[in-house]
């Protein structure tokens, strides 16, 4: 059985205080609402984890994500941070490929693979991003493209090995717009991607990937959008920020 799994992507929010206290009020909040299933994963910026972690002890279905890895390993690369650095603390999960690094950072899938690798290697599952812009769903074949990012950063995995990431599928013109895509909308590209998986990997494999949307998802929204056959929970923005809001999120998971 694959996991229903919600994570909050805090990107670059919060000083410390808030950090600890958003946390503290989604442990309490979230205490009575999770199953022996889900997972809750919070990405909270770099400088946190340690601190996020120490506040998630008793909290056995949270875990902390980082939000970035270097593709390398050690060195003269002044601002980078490593897998075995995260490793070493104790973080078992990171974004990659998120589109605002792909846009921002000139992150292309090439390097995704390696960010991939290096993870794996240091025993922290990626959490993979893709999702195509508005123009490549208006002018494209975005099934083919989102498939690509796929292919091109994840397929030189063994079997063994994406069985450890998790999806996560980011139509770009849904983040931070407000505008969500619709549960039909999303699972059109979830079952895509399930079947590009099942393609590559087999269906028992594809069937053990979770796939998360992720896209201004909001309490509003999400029950219908985690109640569609492939989509196995949410990556979260904004409303991640609001404990009673994301609680709610959770709930509906
Ligand atoms: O980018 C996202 C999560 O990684 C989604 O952000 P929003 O939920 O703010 O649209």
């Amino acid at each position: 059985m694959r996991k229903k799994i919600v994570a909050g992507n805090w990107k670059m929010n919060k000083v410390l205080d808030e950090a600890i206290a958003l946390t503290s009020e989604l442990v309490n909040m979230a205490h009575d609402e999770v199953t022996n299933d889900a997972e809750i994963i919070l990405c909270p910026p770099a400088i946190y984890l340690s601190t996020i972690q120490k506040y998630i002890e008793n909290a056995p279905h949270f875990s902390v994500a980082a939000q970035n890895v270097s593709d390398k390993l050690s060195g003269a690369f002044t601002g980078e941070i490593a897998a075995p650095m995260l490793q070493s603390i104790g973080v078992k999960y990171v974004l990659v490929g998120h589109s605002e690094r792909r846009q921002y950072f000139g992150e292309t899938n090439a390097l995704l693979a390696e960010k991939v690798n290096v993870s794996l290697a240091h025993g922290i599952s990626p959490i993979f991003c893709c999702g195509e812009s508005l123009d490549q769903r208006q002018n494209e074949d975005y099934i083919g493209f989102v498939k690509n990012q796929i292919s091109e950063s994840l397929f030189h995995l063994s079997a063994e090995q994406i069985l450890s990431v998790i999806i996560a599928y980011e139509p770009i013109w849904a983040i931070g717009t407000g505008l969500t895509a619709t549960s039909e909308q999303a699972q059109e590209m979830h079952a895509a991607l399930r079947g590009h998986l099942a393609g590559k990997y087999g269906e028992e494999v594809a069937n053990e990937i979770s796939i998360l949307y992720g896209g201004s998802v909001t309490a509003a929204s999400a029950p219908e959008l985690f109640s569609a056959p492939d989509i196995d929970g949410g990556l979260v923005g904004g409303a991640s920020l609001k404990s009673r809001e994301f609680t709610n999120i959770i709930k509906a998971r």
